[in-house]
């Protein structure tokens, strides 16, 4: 970890019920990258996004974003989440949704340039009610960059979208990063890994790995990341 992380996490456990939702875990998200959260169903993604963001019940450890405390007043405009669940007004435009969010913000960024970013621009004056779904998961990442976040985090962006949706929502992201954004994006798909920069692995609340695409297919002898994911199960011994 060094003065490049965005986000350090350091023994963090929450608890959900009865069981550990996370469990000790240890990782980081380097500044002006793309990082992939990778994980079955039910590994705490959601959940470490949650601690991430600070809006997280029961949170022991630490979680630094941006160098100060998860959930940190000063962190709101700095951050922009896009959460599983839809975002999204039905009954106005597409502009309008993104116009909504711009109020919410202190210092906004351009409408005009955030539909282009997401390539809405042709579709800016279609009712939200009349988009796809792919459409409607660029009008909720438009919401979020918006406030022209440091760190935009992103949970399970790509879930039910074509492959060719999904490749090129990656493409957005990957500029995204060039340009200066942080980007944190949890899938359950191990194929994503390779549009990111590192990896955090995790399994039944576990940290399992911080990787790479590239270090999983050598350090496993496996070309097929879901098999490399699984020799690391292995190798990791259970849980
Ligand atoms: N409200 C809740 N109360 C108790 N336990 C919960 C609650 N929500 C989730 N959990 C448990 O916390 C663990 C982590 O869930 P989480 O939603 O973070 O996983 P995930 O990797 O994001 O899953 P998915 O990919 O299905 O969204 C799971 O075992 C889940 O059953």
């Amino acid at each position: 970890m060094t003065t490049d992380d965005a986000v350090v996490c350091t023994s963090l456990t929450v608890r959900r019920g009865r069981q550990r939702a996370l469990d000790g875990i240890d990782a980081s998200v380097a500044r002006g990258a793309i990082t992939g959260m990778l994980g079955p169903s039910g590994s705490g993604k959601s959940t470490l996004i949650r601690a991430i963001v600070g809006t997280q019940a029961h949170v022991q450890g630490t979680v630094t974003v941006l160098g100060r405390p998860a959930g940190s007043r000063a962190l709101r405009a700095r951050v922009g989440y896009v959460t599983q669940a839809s975002a999204v007004y039905p009954d106005l435009t597409v502009r309008e949704n993104i116009a909504y969010f711009a109020r919410l913000q202190q210092r906004p960024g351009d409408i005009d340039d955030v539909l282009a970013t997401v390539d809405l621009t042709a579709l800016a004056r279609h009712r939200a009610r009349d988009l796809s779904g792919g459409q409607l998961r660029r009008v909720s990442i438009a919401s979020a960059l918006i406030g022209e976040p440091d760190l935009l985090i992103l949970d399970e962006p790509t879930v039910g979208l074509d492959p060719v949706l999904r490749a090129d929502l990656w493409h957005r992201f990957r500029r995204l990063a060039d340009s200066g954004t942080t980007m944190l994006v949890s899938s359950h798909v191990m194929d994503e890994a390779d549009h990111c920069d590192s990896l955090i692995l995790l399994r039944e609340g576990r940290l399992v790995a911080t990787t790479t695409a590239a270090a999983m297919r050598a350090g496993t002898g496996c070309s097929s990341l879901d098999a490399a994911f699984l020799a690391l199960l292995t190798e990791s011994g259970p849980t």
